[in-house]
């Protein structure tokens, strides 16, 4: 038996309903060794994850590209889409054709968006717009921006306000000129947490799966908690959570491999991205 680890194993979770599934069921209280959730903006777990604040978690997949050498990916979890996603979202205030060259407000809360927005306005349309990075709230964003991108529930939020603007789903777009799925977030482990306790990071990461199987089977507690803490329609959230995917199988490496291709050749990552997962050995069960 392992004497466990030093000190909790810290658990990052992304705030924003996206994420609820592989969380809503999974109970850090219920692990052998302790574990603390810390839960944030996308933006704050990449810091987090990056700088050994917290050990594993639900980050932006660009932010695993930046540190992929530090990190292993959790096998078969991420956000997900395969076209329409509904919370990565262009608010444009101008004509498309002015907002190529024109100026885009940036939500802070993003990485992969916002990259995902560059390689769309620069290689698919062929424009050079000024980014300008900003808080995320629609109406202060376009005071001065010909248009805003934002994610997550800040995104769905706006959707639902009587703004008048033209939107652009972001998921759909990339899905429009590849023809492939789209991987917003995944799970990542620090390699030296991965390697210094690796029974309560495979305890953590079967719960995590447990979560979105149960997830999986039964919807309603989830869309309920959405209906009460962010508003809208039942209807409204089974589409949502309809069009999202938290697995990773080869068609969404797939997808996110050209991601970071895309992002390489733009210059907006540095080297080529290996998608290495969790060396994770095979349960007894398996073998019976
Ligand atoms: C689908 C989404 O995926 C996300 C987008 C992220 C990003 O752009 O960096 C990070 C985590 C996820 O929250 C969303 O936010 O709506």
């Amino acid at each position: 038996m392992s004497d466990g680890p030093s000190r909790p194993m810290r658990i990052g979770r992304i705030s924003y309903t996206n994420a609820w599934p592989v969380f809503h069921h999974f109970d850090a209280s219920a692990l052998r060794e302790p574990a603390e959730i810390v839960s944030e903006l996308p933006a704050a777990l990449n810091r987090k994850l990056r700088q050994g604040e917290i050990d594993m978690a639900a980050i932006s997949s660009y932010a695993f590209g930046l540190s992929s050498e530090s990190y292993y990916l959790l096998p078969n979890l991420s956000v997900s889409a395969n076209g329409r996603v509904q919370s990565i979202l262009l608010f444009l205030k101008s004509p498309l054709e002015q907002v190529i060259n024109g100026t885009i407000a940036l939500t802070t809360a993003s990485a992969t968006s916002v990259n995902l927005l560059k390689i769309i306005m620069e290689k698919f349309y062929g424009g050079k717009p000024t980014y300008e990075d900003a808080e995320p709230s629609l109406g202060p964003m376009l005071e001065n921006a010909d248009a805003a991108l934002l994610i997550g529930d800040h995104a769905i939020r706006a959707s639902w306000e009587q703004h008048g603007y033209r939107v652009l789903d972001l998921g759909e777009v990339w899905n429009v000129w590849t023809g492939h799925w789209m991987t917003f977030a995944v799970w990542a482990v620090r390699r030296e947490a991965a390697e210094a306790n690796p029974e309560a990071v495979r305890a953590i990461y079967d719960g995590l799966i447990e979560s979105k199987r149960r997830a999986s089977e039964n919807l309603e507690p989830i869309v309920e908690k959405a209906m009460q803490q962010i508003g809208g329609t039942s209807e409204y959230w089974y589409n949502y959570f309809a069009n999202l995917c938290h697995d990773f199988g080869p068609q969404q490496k797939a997808g996110l491999s050209l991601y970071f291709r895309y992002a390489q050749e733009l210059g907006l990552i540095d080297r080529p991205v290996e998608l290495l997962e969790l060396p994770l050995p095979r349960v007894a069960e398996n073998f019976i």
